[in-house]
């Protein structure tokens, strides 16, 4: 099957309280890349990336993946669509209470008929899916542990491999390490990096860290105010560029492994 392209053309969103969350964003994601999306708190970033699997409707202008257009996009279509479309989300999105195995198997329910879903009565090839997913984020011997007996990092690997079973074209992780500490956001964003290179999916991940987002993206799209303030690789992510994105020069804050900088720790306030 080949992989979707992604194009955004004029894309705008405005919330229903009148707020612009994306203006008028033209850019283009051709299959395979690995995209780090970076801006300040409320700069867009979410809605950027939930725009892509529909999860927020744009209102101006159109995206396509594929040749599937989202504008208008609803009910089996937009189902559809997103069967393909994984998502990573900052809470895991996991049920505590089932098993680490069921979890990932929840990655098939678009594939499921409603009675298999309700009996437990998964395929046999679904789960040997769920397996592999589990053996590729390396956590394949918790399958039929309680997700929630698992630390937060295991959790994550968990997510990722309820959206590997699912077969994606492409994964939207919104924030995805935003509650790790800065080991577990390495083996996480390392294993996002792997199945990028390794399946060729394209990964589109919006991280508050920049050091982060430039060690593990081939790409990065900065926004500000809902606008794309910049577009290219880590290399080209000068302090020019930093300015363009944030609006000042860069602090401890926006980077995950300054020195001295505990999980979540802030070490001042923001010049
Ligand atoms: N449902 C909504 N209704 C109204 N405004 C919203 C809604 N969701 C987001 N916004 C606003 O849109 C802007 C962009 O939000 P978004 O969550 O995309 O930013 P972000 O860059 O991901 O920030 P953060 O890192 O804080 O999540 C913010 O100002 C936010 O308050």
């Amino acid at each position: 099957m080949t992989q979707p392209d992604i194009r955004f053309d004029h894309v705008g969103v405005t919330y229903p309280n009148g707020f612009s969350g994306l203006r008028d964003i033209t850019v283009d994601i051709p299959a395979g890349q690995m995209i780090g999306v970076v801006g300040l708190s409320g700069a867009g970033k979410s809605t950027f990336v939930r725009s892509i699997n529909g999860l927020v409707p744009i209102t101006d202008g159109d995206i396509t993946v594929g040749d599937k257009s989202l504008r208008d996009l609803s009910g089996r279509r937009l189902r559809e669509l997103r069967s393909g479309v994984g998502m990573v989300f900052q809470g895991f999105n996991l049920v505590g209470r089932a098993t680490v195995l069921s979890n990932v198997l929840m990655g098939r329910l678009y594939h499921t008929s409603v009675w298999r879903t309700l009996l437990g009565a998964w395929k046999k090839d679904d789960v040997n899916l769920a397996l592999d997913a589990l053996a590729r984020v390396e956590i394949l011997p918790k399958a039929y542990a309680r997700a929630s007996d698992l630390s937060g990092g295991q959790q994550q690997r968990v997510g990722i491999a309820r959206t590997l079973a699912q077969r994606p074209q492409i994964i939207l992780a919104d924030e995805p390490v935003a509650s790790l500490d800065p080991p577990t956001s390495h083996v996480v964003m390392r294993d996002l990096q792997k199945i990028n290179a390794e399946l060729g999916i394209t990964v589109i991940t919006n991280l508050h860290f920049l050091d982060l987002a430039r060690r593990y993206s081939d790409r990065l799209i900065g926004l500000r105010s809902g606008e794309i303030v910049f577009d290219g690789t880590p290399a080209d992510a000068d302090d020019a560029a930093f300015e363009s994105i944030y609006g000042r020069s860069l602090t401890a804050d926006d980077v995950l492994d300054a020195p001295g900088h505990a999980a979540g720790a802030h070490l001042g306030p923001a010049s």
